[in-house]
């Protein structure tokens, strides 16, 4: 059954489509054999009444419509008969609509020509309507595509709701076309006048025209309606009385929203000045937004990371807090040939403690910390990133001391080249610039430490500038056997453990691992003794209805086997071959 009523559905699309080219000989065809094919199946379902009474309903919706195409066909002969064929120029709904000019099939009819049957298909809300809607012979709304949506859209109103008068047009639309009989007699009238469009334009007044819902509604003129004014407004009690107030009495009245506005905060007493604040004193500058993105998304006032949570790294350590912390702490001893460097850069594999060592940088040295992601930064900032690290720059200094961390700076100070678009280069610059001034802390002027600190694992990439100006090069290596031990303990120092584990194995076992791949081997076996006694207890549910306090029961110690396991899950995330690049080009360029 479904099958027919698929194959029938389609062939009456087509048929609608044919009616909507103008084929009208075809789709009176096509319509026919339907009927035909669905009274047969009427025929054999007599059995099922309410089948019966469906099919019948639909039998007699598709005749109704083909009445109406026969009817359509009739008037297009006689036109045609009559010589008087439509104007060449399309009709004004076509020239107007987007759509139909975009559309190359034939304009579509004038208004009064569209026949009614879809509107009754879907807008039928009967009990039985709505069943033979299941069957889906008129598809659901879409826009514009469907040829039933074109062909007989101005009946239903409302197609997109692009246009404001679509409830008027519907309604409009249901008055004329829901009376067949209108329909015909204006058919009659089109024929008496052989002018569809003068015959639209002259319905009578009291019966207005249903409008399209596709044309807009001319300009009101402005002496449509004498504007009233505030006068006879009062008089007629149109304001209400709360709303008459003197002078600014209206404004005085708290704006709680207001006070979270950028143009209206004010600086709370004993609270720290922000940097927008000091350029802006009166809350508002063209760079508002940009200053306040990076103060929300790049300023780390809590970096919380010291030197003891990493793990080995001596060298860099020492380095870091010779070249950084030192002159932070003493700036009168690093002066001259002593000055502070510009810049520190972090090169090695990804997941080796880079990030960690510029936030414990910070935190040790109590600086200001600004962690700049440059691949956020170039695509957050489109067109506008020069002018951020200018601003970066300038905020760096008035928050000193401080610490901007690049972390990625492949990513902004890649080597140019002529693939460089103007954008990229004017960044670049603009960072080399203000690395300069950063040293200008050492000419005399009020001291503002400012370090830059730059993480990449791909140090290769980096314009020979850039390296020039970031004079501390450190290679920040995987862990040894000795960092992978203490990894493990750092990661572990809060969970409990067998004490069957055999370290040494397992840290043999992890050799190439990185520090954020030894971080994830504990995460995982963490939660594998949890994962079975969940499973043991027959489920979370059960393990909940069983006890009060689980968490002393999942809570279970580690052993090897969970390790064993995770190492099967985790492995390492960092290839061999880069590692004799990083040695490389530790050995040309490196400056630890
Ligand atoms: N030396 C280390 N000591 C302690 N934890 C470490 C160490 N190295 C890596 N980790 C762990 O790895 C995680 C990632 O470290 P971090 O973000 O510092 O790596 P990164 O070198 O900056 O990585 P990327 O190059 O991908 O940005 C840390 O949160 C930490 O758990």
């Amino acid at each position: 059954m479904s099958s027919i009523l698929e194959s029938a559905k389609g062939i009456i699309k087509e048929a609608r489509e044919l009616a909507y080219l103008g084929k009208y000989p075809e789709a009176i065809m096509k319509f026919k054999s339907q009927i035909e094919t669905l009274s047969q199946q009427l025929g054999k379902n007599q059995g099922d009444q309410l089948l019966f009474q469906e099919w019948s309903k639909l039998v007699n919706d598709i005749k109704e419509e083909l009445d109406l195409t026969q009817t359509l066909f009739d008037f297009t002969k006689g036109n045609a008969n009559n010589q008087q064929q439509p104007s060449p120029q399309k009709p004004k709904v076509v020239q107007e609509c987007p759509e139909f000019q975009e559309d190359n099939r034939q304009p579509r009819l004038p208004f009064n020509q569209i026949p009614f049957q879809h509107h009754h298909y879907r807008e039928n809300t009967s009990p039985t309507q709505q069943k033979a809607n299941q069957f889906q012979i008129s598809p659901p709304k879409q826009k514009a595509q469907d040829p039933d949506e074109i062909f007989f859209g101005g009946l239903r109103g409302g197609n997109d709701g692009k246009r404001g008068n679509n409830n008027n047009n519907n309604n409009n639309g249901n008055n004329l076309n829901h009376n067949p009989s209108n329909y015909f007699n204006n058919n009659n009238n089109n024929n008496n006048n052989n002018n569809n469009n003068n015959n639209y334009n002259k319905r009578p007044v009291n019966n207005p025209p249903p409008k399209d819902p596709d044309v807009w509604d001319p300009p009101s003129k402005k002496n449509d309606k004498p504007k009233q004014s505030q006068k006879d407004a009062k008089a007629n009690n149109i304001f209400k009385p709360q709303a008459q107030v003197k002078g600014n009495q209206r404004r005085e009245y708290d704006k709680p929203w207001k006070s979270n506005a950028v143009g209206e905060k004010k600086p709370v007493e004993g609270q720290r000045k922000t940097f927008h604040d000091h350029v802006y004193p009166d809350g508002r500058g063209p760079d508002s937004d940009l200053i306040q993105m990076i103060e929300r998304e790049v300023l780390d006032l809590t970096p919380n990371v010291s030197f003891e949570q990493i793990a080995e790294l001596e060298l860099a350590k020492d380095t870091l807090q010779e070249a950084v912390l030192l002159p932070i702490f003493m700036p009168q001893i690093f002066t001259g040939i002593r000055r502070p460097c510009k810049g520190v850069l972090l090169f090695g594999p990804p997941g080796t403690g880079k990030t960690m060592l510029a936030k414990a940088v910070a935190t040790t040295g109590k600086t200001t910390f600004f962690n700049v992601s440059a691949c956020t930064l170039a695509s957050k900032w489109k067109g506008e990133s020069e002018k951020l690290v200018r601003l970066l720059f300038e905020m760096a200094k008035f928050y000193a001391p401080s610490t901007i961390f690049f972390d990625e700076i492949d990513a902004l100070g890649s080597k140019r080249g002529d693939s460089d678009g103007d954008s990229a280069r004017k960044v670049k610059t603009q960072m080399l610039i203000e690395m300069d001034g950063v040293s200008g802390a050492s000419t005399g002027e009020e001291r503002k430490t400012v370090m830059c600190l730059a993480a990449t694992n791909r140090p290769w990439d980096l314009d020979e500038a850039l390296i020039r100006r970031l004079e501390r090069r450190i290679y920040i290596p995987l862990p040894s056997v000795t960092g992978r031990k203490v990894l493990f303990e750092i990661n572990l120092n809060s969970l409990k453990l067998s004490p069957n584990i055999n370290w040494d194995q397992l840290v043999k076992k992890c050799d190439g691992y990185s520090g954020a791949d030894i971080a994830n081997v504990c995460r995982e076996a963490s939660m594998l003794p949890m994962r079975r006694k969940l499973k043991e207890e027959g489920g979370f549910q059960k393990l909940q209805q069983k006890y009060e306090d689980i968490s002393n029961v999942v809570d279970v110690p580690l052993e090897q086997k969970d390790f064993d396991e995770a190492l099967k899950i985790v492995n390492k995330s960092v290839s061999t071959e880069y590692l004799k690049e990083y040695e490389n080009w530790m050995k040309d360029f490196g400056a630890g």
